[in-house]
């Protein structure tokens, strides 16, 4: 675990820092006075990481190097002035405990990082996120709570009925909100991941952990998908249910903690539910997948991790897509698709007939052949031994659903263009949020320059000229491509594609592209590169 003290030497005492005990001697702090608080930090090198303990190692997959830092970055080109509100990413940033390594990307403690821009000018910051899971850990030198594929050691047999326990309450499930953060429609900042208990409410200026999101209703169950649909008016979100394998599908109004049933889809395969990380949905409708790779009860009371981790590939199960009226909660179609294997949608919407009738759904996910090896591929080992040359990472594609709403039992599942226009890598996606639900032209994610071990390119997609543009940067590693829209704009593209990117010399930086021509409009050093992080969203400066 790392080991922090409290500097605390702001002379009004406002910004007190959380420094890892070994790095001490070679941090240095000063404070500049300007309108926007300005902290200069110089900080030791990869070298000096003994916590990571690894030299060359990217520091993509390197945990951390501070609890928390903020300061003023100076920009290297020029910050639409339009562009006010704060890009928050979520992610798991630490990834050890004293001497004792997590071995999956999933199961490091969530780090949630903010990029302010207002006036042309941006202010950066990051801070460790205070779950549960998180503070247990540091107090006692080890993991308390079952993370994505670690689960706690048992001193006796005893401690491990207890435990088991526990499971079935859900009280050893981490609360670690280290996969995404959203903003609801009343205007609280939500950092999430797969456990029910991990949705926790951020400060989005302070970065400062609030408290746990209590969901007011009584609807139980553990855990839901990661990613929610969340517009300024609703909260959509899928409830698996492990014992009787099926997914509630529920609805949440800003301004409420209570969860509204809309209606039920019963699984059509396996001996589980399938893994839902996330799901898209039309205007009118929810689009529930059932994929193959299943909720395992008997993986989830093992103390080692599996291949699959809490997960089983059932492929004589077969996959299905249902699609439900959010209206009024009725199952319109529920049909067997080609097997397949993905953790995001990118977007839905409602195919027409010439008449304005509608005939089916197409649905999109980066979809990774039906091959879960993408799992065991996220291994930080594997993700840390990269040698610059062996093209280790899966191929992966857009993958298009045709949902038909005529009653033919059969979807299709077809690569929406070329995967060799991204490189054959795809994941990390998003779009216009304007478009959500609707018929839309442009996706934003991150696809590949091979050789490479992760997705290494930032990718704008064309869906009607079935092309890709890529932007890469040798050795790089960039984190999500998040879309944000210019105020007023009627093109889909008009806006700003927003990274953070880690980079191989250890450093990173915060990186804008133009939304249409995908071109680099500015970037900004942060004082230290940053570990790999998942998932963003935006609060707009009111
Ligand atoms: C970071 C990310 O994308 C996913 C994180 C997933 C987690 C933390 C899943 C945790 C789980 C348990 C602790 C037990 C129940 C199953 C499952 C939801 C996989
Ligand atoms: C990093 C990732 C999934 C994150 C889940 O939230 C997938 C990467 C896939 C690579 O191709
Ligand atoms: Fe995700």
């Amino acid at each position: 675990m790392l080991d922090f003290d409290r500097i605390s030497n702001h002379r009004n005492n406002r910004v007190s820092f959380l420094v890892r005990k070994q790095d001490k001697q070679s941090l240095t702090i000063t404070h500049v006075a300007s309108p926007l608080r300005r902290q200069q930090i110089s900080v030791p090198s990869v070298e000096n990481d003994a916590a990571a303990g690894r030299n060359n190692q990217h520091v993509a997959w390197t945990s951390v190097r501070q609890e928390r830092w903020e300061g003023e970055l100076h920009v290297q080109g020029e910050l639409p002035l339009w562009l006010k509100g704060t890009y928050l990413r979520n992610g798991p940033g630490l990834w050890h405990l004293e001497n004792y390594n997590f071995r999956h990307l999933f199961d490091g403690y969530a780090t949630i990082v903010k990029l302010h821009f207002e006036n042309g000018r941006l202010v950066a910051g990051h801070r460790q996120i205070e779950s549960e899971a998180y503070k247990a850990a540091r107090k006692n030198k080890k993991i308390c709570f079952r993370e994505f594929s670690e689960v706690p050691k048992h001193e006796n047999f005893m401690a491990y009925v207890g435990e088991l326990a526990n499971l079935f309450s859900g009280a050893s499930l981490t609360d670690n909100a280290n996969t995404g953060v959203v903003k609801l429609g009343d205007g609280r900042v939500l950092c999430l991941t797969e456990t029910q208990k991990g949705s926790l409410i951020i400060d989005p200026n302070t970065l400062e952990t609030l408290g746990r999101f209590e969901y007011s209703d009584n609807l139980g169950g553990l855990i839901h998908s990661a990613h929610p649909i969340v517009t300024d008016t609703e909260f959509l979100t899928l409830l698996p249910d492990l014992l009787n394998p099926g997914y509630l599908v529920v609805r949440m109004e800003p301004g409420t903690n209570e969860r509204k049933v809309i209606g039920r889809v019963n699984c059509r395969g396996g001996p589980a539910a399938g893994w839902v990380h996330s799901f898209p949905v039309t205007e009118h409708y929810i689009i529930v997948p059932e994929m193959p790779l299943r909720y395992c009860a008997q993986n989830l009371l093992r103390a080692e991790p599996t291949p699959l981790y809490k997960f089983e590939w059932h492929p004589e199960s077969k996959a299905f897509v249902h699609v439900m009226c959010k209206a009024s909660g009725k199952i319109v179609a529920s049909v067997e698709v080609p097997l397949f294997v993905t953790f995001h949608f990118i977007n839905a919407y409602e195919e027409e007939d010439e008449d304005g009738r509608v005939t089916a759904i197409i649905a999109d996910c980066c979809e990774h052949n039906a091959d879960t090896t993408i799992l065991d591929q996220l291994r930080l080992q594997n993700l840390r031994s990269f040698n610059g040359n062996d093209d280790v990472l899966p191929d992966a594609r857009v993958g298009r659903f045709r949902i038909p709403l005529d009653g033919s039992p059969f979807g299709k599942l077809e690569a929406a263009l070329d995967p060799d226009e991204h490189g054959r890598a795809m994941d990390m996606c998003s779009i216009n949020p304007a478009y959500l639900g609707k018929k839309y032209r442009y996706a934003y994610a991150c696809g590949a320059q091979r050789p490479c071990n992760f997705p290494n390119t930032l990718t704008k997609l064309d869906f009607v000229e079935k092309k890709a543009k890529n932007w890469h940067d040798e050795g790089a590693v960039p984190s999500e491509p998040f879309f944000v829209a210019r105020p007023g704009a009627t093109e889909e593209d008009d806006g700003v594609v927003i990274s953070l990117v880690s980079e191989k010399s250890g450093n990173g930086y915060a990186l804008l592209l133009d939304g249409s021509t995908f071109e680099e409009i500015a970037r900004a050093k942060l004082p230290y590169g940053l570990p790999y992080g998942l998932h963003g969203c935006w609060v707009p400066k009111k």
